[in-house]
Formats: structure tokens, C-alpha cells, sequence
């Protein structure tokens, strides 16, 4: 794990809808900073909760669709329009509703799934060797996919440097689809590995590995609701127990961000950037004190995101 990273930036917000509109200005301006310094965006979803949260994207001014390139920072093995799968997810929130073109957006290649899979996906694999060797194929297809578009763009490192990686967080502490106590925690040599006995269903899926994480100039999760309460704080508070999420530590100059909303916050101690959003009906009444709120807002970010380029 590289030891030289930045302590995670927490914001809190009200409400879920400040909290998605606050995270799409951030990743407008992240978008704008990848842009003006490499030409393109590369950014990486999640699964779970996060791609509802990413609706405001579609019709924000200033996105350059053109310029994004799509990967999926876990992907579980089923088609690509199984309401399992993080691709059709994402593809109903916002990609199917936005002008990014096809070839862009990095989906696992399904033409590698055994007819087993195709015709059950989610089913006990009856031959356990056929299913594994069908699963490390498709893992290491991914990593294929992420070493020729980093390749393309001039970006042949040892590691992907992802401008963004957008990722949730489970009730017991796993990102991606890595898992609290799974071998896959201390996986150092691939960028994109195959899990088999996922505890969350459906059990086989892929994986990005802190490989990839960990030597991104941004990774923001995103967590709502009462129900993260316990788990938030314990991996903020107390990160030496060593959670999958509190392992999220881009090296040197990457950043992590928390895009939360209070409810999720509440048992947290960690230091938080509060931002008291004020809702349409107050902005009326005090407009000067809405434009303090955005300035302070605004400049934070900035500053944050500036610390990572
Ligand atoms: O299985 C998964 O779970 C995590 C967390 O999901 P959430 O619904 O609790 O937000 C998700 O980030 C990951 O992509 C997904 O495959």
C-alpha cells in the first residue's frame, strides 16, 4: 500500500439531491482539469447505489462527452443488460441518455461467457475450473482494455492513472467488489482480478485491485443514508481496522473524497466539511448567504482538486 497519501476529504450535505448535484460539479470540474492537462477524461463507476446518484450528469453544461473514457471499477460476470449488471445500471442512470459515443464506454466483453453463463448467469457453475478459467479470462480482457486505452493515450505507466474513480461503499465496509477479509485485499500483481465467492450476490464478478485505486489522482465514494451510519464511521474513525474503503489511498498527489450526505454522517468524528446547502425556497429569502455557501463550496473544491493535479 503506498504510504504517501493525503488524508480523505469528508463533505456532507442535507439532503441526497445536494449531495448528486455537488458531486456532478465536481466531476464537471474534475473533467475540465483532466481535459486542459491530457486531452481526455478517464473515469471509472460503480455499481449498488452510486449510478442513480450520477442522474444530475445528463444535460449539465460543460460535460464533453466526447472526451470521457467509461471503465467499471467492478463488474459483475452476467450480461450486459442483466439487472445485475454495474453496465446496465449505469446505462439507465445516465450513459444511454447522454451523447458519449459507444466505443467509449468499457464494458467487460461477454463474448468470452460460456454458454453456461449466458443462458444462467447468477446459477452454481457446474464445472468449478471451467468457471474460474471463464472468470480469469474475463479479467484479464478488462485489464487488456484499460492498458490499451491508457496505452493510447500516452499513459503506458506501470499502473492506470484514472482522473476519477467513482465508488460506494457496503454495509460491511467492501468498494468494488472487494471484500473484508478476502485474499483479493493483498492482490499486488494485476490491476483486474476475477472473485469468485463474492458474499454479496451475484458470486462471480471482476474487480479493479488497489493497483489501479491506488495510483489514481482522484477516488470519490459516495454513501447516503442512515443505514452507512456504523460503517462510515468506523472507517473514517478508526481506519486501522483496515476495511476495504479505509485502504482507498491514492499515492501521492491522489485524493480521496466522501460525497455523504447527514443521515450517513451522523456517528462520524472525523473532521467534515459541512456544506448547509440552502434549498430554492430559502434562496430567495437570503441569496447573499446561498452566494457564500457556493463561493465556500467552490473554493474548497478547488483547492482540493488543485492539491491532486
Ligand atoms: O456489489 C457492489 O456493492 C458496492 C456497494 O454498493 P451500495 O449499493 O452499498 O452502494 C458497489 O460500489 C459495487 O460497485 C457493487 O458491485
Amino acid at each position: 500500500m503506498p504510504n504517501s497519501s493525503s488524508p480523505p476529504v469528508l463533505y456532507t450535505f442535507p439532503e441526497v439531491p445536494q449531495l448528486q448535484n455537488s458531486l456532478a460539479n465536481f466531476i464537471l470540474k474534475a473533467q475540465t482539469d483532466a481535459i486542459a492537462k491530457r486531452g481526455s477524461f478517464t473515469i471509472a463507476l460503480s455499481g449498488g447505489s452510486l449510478p442513480n446518484n450520477l442522474k444530475p450528469l445528463v444535460g449539465l453544461e460543460g460535460i464533453q462527452w466526447d472526451k470521457w473514457q467509461v471503465f467499471f471499477a467492478d463488474e459483475r460476470i452476467v450480461p450486459l443488460d442483466h439487472e445485475d449488471s454495474n453496465y446496465a445500471a449505469c446505462a439507465k442512470a445516465f450513459l444511454d441518455h447522454v451523447p458519449i459515443p459507444r466505443e467509449q464506454v468499457h464494458a467487460i466483453n461477454t463474448e468470452l461467457f460460456a454458454e453456461s453463463t449466458l443462458k444462467d448467469p447468477t446459477a452454481d457453475p457446474a464445472d468449478q475450473d471451467a468457471s474460474e478459467n471463464e472468470a480469469i479470462e474475463i479479467a484479464d480482457e478488462y485489464e487488456k482494455q484499460l492498458v490499451t486505452c491508457f496505452a493510447s493515450q500516452g499513459n503506458a505507466a506501470r499502473y492506470p492513472t484514472f482522473d476519477l474513480i467513482l465508488l460506494g461503499m457496503g454495509p460491511d465496509g467492501h468498494t468494488c467488489s472487494l471484500f473484508p477479509g478476502h485474499a483479493l485485499l493483498s492482490d499486488s500483481d494485476r490491476w483486474v482480478a476475477e472473485i469468485l465467492d463474492s458474499p454479496k450476490p451475484p458470486k462471480r464478478r471482476i474487480t479493479f485491485t488497489y493497483q489501479v485505486l491506488n495510483h489514481a489522482f482522484r477516488c470519490a465514494f459516495v454513501a447516503a443514508g442512515e443505514g452507512k451510519q456504523d460503517t462510515l464511521s468506523k472507517i473514517l474513525d478508526q481506519p486501522e481496522e483496515g476495511l476495504p474503503c479505509s485502504r482507498v489511498r491514492p499515492a501521492s498527489p491522489g485524493l480521496v473524497f466522501w460525497f455523504v450526505d447527514d443521515a450517513a454522517a451522523a456517528k462520524v468524528k472525523y473532521p467534515k466539511t459541512v456544506f448547509k446547502w440552502i434549498n430554492e425556497t430559502e434562496m430567495d429569502a437570503s441569496d447573499d448567504l446561498v452566494s457564500e455557501e457556493r463561493k465556500k463550496m467552490k473554493t474548497e473544491m478547488d483547492a482540493a482538486v488543485k492539491a491532486a493535479s
